[in-house]
C-alpha cells in the first residue's frame, strides 16, 4: 500500500460562483492523475453530479464521482463525509488526488477539521482550500447586504441569529482559503475587477493568493499541488459561527431553503427563460438549476440561473428509457415564498 498521504483539494465558494465549471475544466487537464471527486450540493436534485459525470473524463470515471446527498457537507461530516472517505481509502486502486466540491452554502471549516480525525489524518492531507468567487456578483453588491434591511428581518424573525447569512457565508468561505479564484472576469472591466479585488481583500485578515479566471479556466498545475496541509491551520480560520458559539452550538442552514419544481415539457425555451428571469427577480431567488424537456428535441436542455443571470444549453441526449421531464431546483433565503414561486414557475410551462 502506498504510505504517502493522498492530497485532497477542497473547492468552495458561494452558490453559482463556478465551482462545477472549474472542476469540469480541471478534469480535462490533470495530466493522467487519477482523481476521485466528492461532490455535495444544496437541494434535492443532483445537478452538479450529472454535469460532472457527463464530462466523460478517463482519469475520473463515474465510479470515481461520489455524491453526498444527505444535506450540506459541513453539517454531515461525521455521518456522511468520514464514512465516504474511509470507503474511498479502502479501495484497491487509490486515487492520486481527491477533489471535494462543497455545496455553495457550506462552511469549509468543519470539513477541513475532519481531516484531523485519526483514521483520516494518517492517510490524507488537505492540499489546499480553493475559494471560487463570482466576481460579477461581488461587483453587483450581492455580498454587501444592506445592514438596515438585514436587522429589520432579524427583528421580525428571531430564528435568524446571524447578521446577514449571505455575507457571513461569503466571508467564512474566504477566511478558509489558501487560493482565491476571482471567476467570471469576462463580465467586468478592469476598473470593476480592481474594486472586486479590494473588496475581497478587505474581508479577510490572512492574505491568500488571488488569481483571476473566466469559466473556471485555471490549469490543474495551479490548482493541485498547493501542499498546504490546511488541517493544521484550522484554528486560524474560524468561521463567524465558531467565533460566536465557542461552546459548540451546532451550525445549521435554517436561513436558506430549497425545493424542486417538476414541470411538463417546455415548448419555447427562450420565452420560458425570459419569464423565469422575472420570477427570479420578483422573489429574490438566489440560485435555480436543472434540466428542461423541450418537445421534439433529442437533447436535454440544461438551465443554470445565478440570480437573474440565466444560461441554458443542450448538454446531452436523453438516454434511451430515461424519463424525460423538466426538473428545477430553486434555492433562496428561508423567507422566500415557496408556494408563490412554485405557482409562478408552473404557470410558465
Ligand atoms: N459569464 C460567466 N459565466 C460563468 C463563468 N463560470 C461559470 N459560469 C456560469 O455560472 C453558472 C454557475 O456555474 P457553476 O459552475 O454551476 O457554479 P457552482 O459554483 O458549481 O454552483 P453551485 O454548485 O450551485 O453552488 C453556470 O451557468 C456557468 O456556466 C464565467 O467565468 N463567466
Amino acid at each position: 500500500m502506498n504510505q504517502q498521504k493522498i492530497p485532497a483539494t477542497v473547492i468552495t465558494g458561494f452558490l453559482g460562483a463556478g465551482k462545477t465549471t472549474m472542476i469540469r475544466n480541471l478534469l480535462s487537464n490533470t495530466n493522467g492523475k487519477k482523481i476521485a471527486l466528492i461532490i455535495n450540493e444544496f437541494g434535492d436534485l443532483g445537478v452538479d453530479g450529472e454535469v460532472l459525470k457527463g464530462c466523460g473524463a478517463e482519469n475520473c470515471t463515474e465510479d470515481d464521482i461520489i455524491e453526498l446527498t444527505n444535506g450540506c457537507i459541513c453539517c454531515t461530516v461525521a455521518d456522511d463525509f468520514i464514512p465516504t472517505m474511509t470507503k474511498l481509502l479502502e479501495r484497491e486502486q487509490r486515487p492520486d488526488h481527491i477533489v471535494i466540491e462543497t455545496s455553495g452554502l457550506a462552511l469549509p471549516q468543519p470539513l477541513v477539521a475532519a481531516f484531523n480525525w485519526p483514521d483520516i489524518r494518517t492517510q490524507v492531507t488537505v492540499d489546499g482550500v480553493i475559494t471560487v468567487v463570482d466576481s460579477a456578483a461581488v461587483a453587483a453588491g450581492r455580498f454587501a447586504d444592506d445592514h438596515g434591511a438585514v436587522e429589520a428581518r432579524r427583528v421580525e424573525d428571531e430564528s435568524l441569529d446571524h447578521e446577514s447569512p449571505i455575507e457571513e457565508l461569503f466571508e467564512d468561505q474566504l477566511t478558509c482559503a489558501d487560493l482565491i479564484v476571482l471567476n467570471k472576469i469576462d463580465l467586468l472591466d478592469t476598473a470593476g475587477l480592481g474594486r472586486v479585488r479590494d473588496e475581497v481583500a478587505s474581508r479577510i485578515a490572512r492574505k491568500p493568493v488571488m488569481i483571476e479566471a473566466r469559466n473556471g479556466e485555471v490549469p490543474a498545475s495551479v490548482l493541485l499541488g498547493l501542499g498546504v496541509g490546511t488541517e493544521d491551520d484550522v484554528a486560524n480560520r474560524k468561521s463567524h459561527h465558531e467565533l460566536e458559539h465557542e461552546d459548540g452550538v451546532p451550525h445549521d442552514h435554517d436561513e436558506f431553503d430549497s425545493f424542486v419544481v417538476e414541470l411538463g415539457p417546455v415548448a419555447d425555451p427562450a420565452t420560458f427563460v425570459d419569464a423565469l428571469k422575472g420570477v427570479i427577480g420578483e422573489h429574490d431567488v438566489l440560485r435555480l438549476k436543472g434540466f428542461v424537456d423541450v418537445p421534439g428535441k433529442p437533447m436535454r436542455l440544461q438551465l443554470q440561473a445565478v440570480g437573474s443571470r440565466v444560461d441554458h444549453y443542450f448538454d446531452r441526449a436523453w438516454a434511451p428509457g430515461e424519463a424525460r421531464g423538466t426538473r428545477l431546483v430553486v434555492i433562496g433565503l428561508h423567507d422566500m415564498d415557496e408556494a408563490a414561486v412554485r405557482t409562478a414557475i408552473e404557470a410558465l410551462a
